[in-house]
């Protein structure tokens, strides 16, 4: 079962520059959230934080009653054995095969005789559809078939929580939409607290159970995807519609006076688009944290987009 992860009022910066401050959310056992925000926002600072590889300035990472950033190294050590993290290239060592890249966590974290290890890679490399590539080179195999790889290497140990680190970048729509599906496959087989961060607008409203948006230093909103996707926040509305019209300029956010022209000129947001039905597994059956579709707005009385919740084939 994965595990919930509770940020309190985390703060990062890099000597004088903040990345972003005050950030609170609860991963919830076993879901998918997604962390969106534009370029530079710090999303990847985010998950490296999470995993103990950045120390914040201040803040709490709660993982049942451990509380990460106090953790001495030693702990941490062993902390971060519930974490696989999927790095945006993969972070594949170039010169050794894809056998032992995946390999290498269970030779470096465990003592296990190198059958078992066997069986553990060809699980995971059958698991991600990489059989046959085992003596293959990082640099011999796709963009894609790399992810899977560097997937399959964060798989090994068994992880409680998953972080996926663009797990889309430079794949064409039709991997992204396998990866997609794969990852949700995933999440109802191995039941593990899921984190992705992505940029892909069509990932963030079907794959997640919950979505973040971090902007401008800090977290603008989190909750279940519906709350966001119904969202009138113009933040939230301009990302997650992929907008022009809004506080977010091109380089960062707009200023008094280009907000102000944009309202002269009549500029105005499209109706909100209608909130798509749940990518669901591939076998058919429920997601595991599945919630009937509209449920959360209907609780909270909003009117969802028209035509919000419908199948399409
Ligand atoms: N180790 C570091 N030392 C100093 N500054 C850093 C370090 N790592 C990241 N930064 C800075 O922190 C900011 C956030 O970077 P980060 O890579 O987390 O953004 P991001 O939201 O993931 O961006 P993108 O969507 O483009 O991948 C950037 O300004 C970056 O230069």
């Amino acid at each position: 079962m994965g595990v919930e992860v509770r940020v309190e009022g985390l703060t990062k910066s890099f000597g004088r520059t903040p990345v972003w401050s005050d950030v609170t959310l609860t991963l919830p056992a076993g879901e998918i959230s997604v962390l969106l925000g534009p370029s530079g926002t710090g999303k990847s600072v985010f998950l490296k934080t999470l995993v103990g590889l950045l120390r914040p300035d201040r803040g709490s990472i709660w993982i049942g009653d451990q509380d990460l950033p106090q953790l001495p190294e030693r702990d941490l050590y062993e902390v971060r054995k519930l974490f696989g993290v999927l790095f945006q290239d993969g972070a594949l060592f170039g010169s050794m095969n894809i056998y032992d890249n995946v390999a290498f966590p269970l030779r470096e974290h465990t003592k296990l005789s190198e059958g078992r290890i066997r069986d553990i890679v060809t699980e995971k490399l059958d698991l991600m559809g990489l059989t046959g590539a085992e003596k293959k080179l990082p640099g011999e195999i796709s963009g894609g078939m790399r992810k899977r790889a560097g997937l399959a290497r964060a798989l090994v140990l068994d992880p409680q929580i998953v972080l996926f680190d663009e797990p889309d970048s430079g794949l064409d729509p039709v991997r992204t939409a396998y990866l997609n599906q794969l990852i949700i496959d995933l999440n109802q087989q191995i039941d593990a607290t899921f984190l992705i961060v992505t940029h892909d607008i069509n990932t963030a409203r079907t794959v997640p159970d919950n979505i973040g948006l971090i902007y401008h230093g800090h977290l603008a909103m989190f909750g279940p995807r519906e709350m966001l996707l119904s969202s009138h926040e113009p933040v939230v509305r301009q990302f997650l519609n992929a907008q022009r019209v809004g506080p977010i300029g091109m380089a960062e956010e707009k200023d008094a006076d280009e907000l102000a022209a944009e309202a002269a000129a009549g500029a105005q947001l499209p109706p909100l688009p209608p909130i798509p039905l749940q990518l669901r597994p591939s076998d058919g059956g429920p997601r595991r944290a599945e919630r009937p579709p509209g449920e959360w707005c209907h609780a909270h009385s909003v009117v969802p987009p028209l035509g919000s919740f419908v199948e399409v084939r």
